[in-house]
């Protein structure tokens, strides 16, 4: 089955408006443009770095801005969006050309790993969808809802094959883009994350900022058999938020980019409604859960439009044991 008729029928199944479906469709259009100009590396100077730094103080590539550039072209051709905060911009955009009464809002990663662009190495955009709330006035306020209330989520990965996977509230399903084709056929219907998986991602040069529950739950993991786990663990670090998701939503584990006292402003590296938010509502819908390791993630109640959490998500059993950890 490919994209548009899956999305016709779960639109119709799940009483969404086909105007989600048109949605999600310019989405997948903007990762296919994506997922061209990653396949030409440096012959489309994607590499390039630029002078400019964005709103999270970090130098922007021009995979980048050129990501952003076509989300928002695709955003624009639906005119059933509202307004888009990006990772890319300080202040929202808003769609001056669209029906006032606009249904959605859209957050979105237009390129999530950026250190991986000059390696070659794999990257993904990552999106989210909210409702615009009636007679929505153009301000911040109107992104900062809870990701509970989130009306589907997902993310593009441009690996070896492209791959669009998403949740529109009733499982998780992943669709490979067919090169020939240009059409994304859906391959990995209601995915399933297992209870447990002994792997574990997350930076561990870090490990002497973390909090101690976060230094004990790892050394426990490290210790393997002889430890009080009892099993041994695997470690993978892909530097790239979509591609560790995505390993883990084929078969299982957990992420981890806790909270740590290096920067002492900021609760985590990961921003909450273009990253963690969609990200932790893909996880849950394929029977995983996403954790700060206090508090769902799904239940935060955003307080800025770039704002950073700390981010645990996977495998539930594994995800569950960890806030038993920063319990004690
Ligand atoms: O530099 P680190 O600690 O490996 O961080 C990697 C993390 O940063 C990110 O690249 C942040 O995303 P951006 O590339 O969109 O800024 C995540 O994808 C990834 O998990
Ligand atoms: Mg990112
Ligand atoms: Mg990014």
């Amino acid at each position: 089955m490919n994209l548009s008729d899956f999305l016709n029928q779960s639109c119709a199944t799940l009483n969404h408006s086909s105007q989600l479906s048109e949605l999600i469709l310019s989405i997948a259009e903007a990762g296919k443009q994506i997922a061209a100009l990653v396949a030409k590396g440096k012959l489309a100077g994607v590499s390039q770095q630029l002078n400019s730094i964005n709103v999270q103080g970090e130098a922007q590539m021009q995979l980048d801005i050129s990501s952003h550039d076509i989300f928002i072209d695709c955003l624009s051709s639906t005119k059933v969006v509202f307004g888009a905060v990006s990772e890319e911009l300080a202040s929202p955009h808003y769609f001056s050309d669209h029906i006032p009464d606009a249904p959605y809002l859209v957050c979105f990663d237009p390129l999530d790993g950026s250190s991986n662009i000059a390696l070659d190495g794999v990257v993904g955009s990552i999106f989210s969808i909210l409702p615009a709330p009636p007679n929505a006035v153009r301000s911040d306020e109107i992104f900062l809802q809870q990701g509970i209330g989130q009306i589907a989520a997902g993310y593009v990965l441009y690996g070896p094959a492209t791959m669009l996977v998403i949740s529109a509230g009733a499982g998780t399903h992943a669709f490979t883009l067919d090169p020939d084709t240009k059409v994304f056929e859906l391959t990995h219907p209601d995915l399933k994350i297992p209870a447990h998986y002994p792997e574990f991602a997350i930076n561990a040069s870090r490990q002497r900022f973390w909090e101690a529950p976060m230094q004990q739950y790892i050394a426990d993991c490290l210790a393997g058999e002889e430890g009080v786990r009892q099993c041994n663990f695997n470690m993978r670090w892909m530097a790239s938020m979509v591609a560790d998701i995505h390993r883990i939503l084929m078969r299982g584990g957990v992420f981890l980019y806790p909270k740590d006292h290096q920067v002492t402003d900021r609760a985590g590296r990961l921003r909450l409604l273009y990253e963690v938010s969609p990200m932790g509502m893909l996880i849950e819908q394929a029977g995983g859960k996403a954790s700060t390791a206090r508090a769902s993630v799904l239940d935060l109640q955003p307080l800025q439009i770039h704002q950073r959490v700390p981010a645990i998500l996977g495998s539930i059993n594994e995800v569950d044991l960890i806030e038993q950890y920063h319990q004690s």
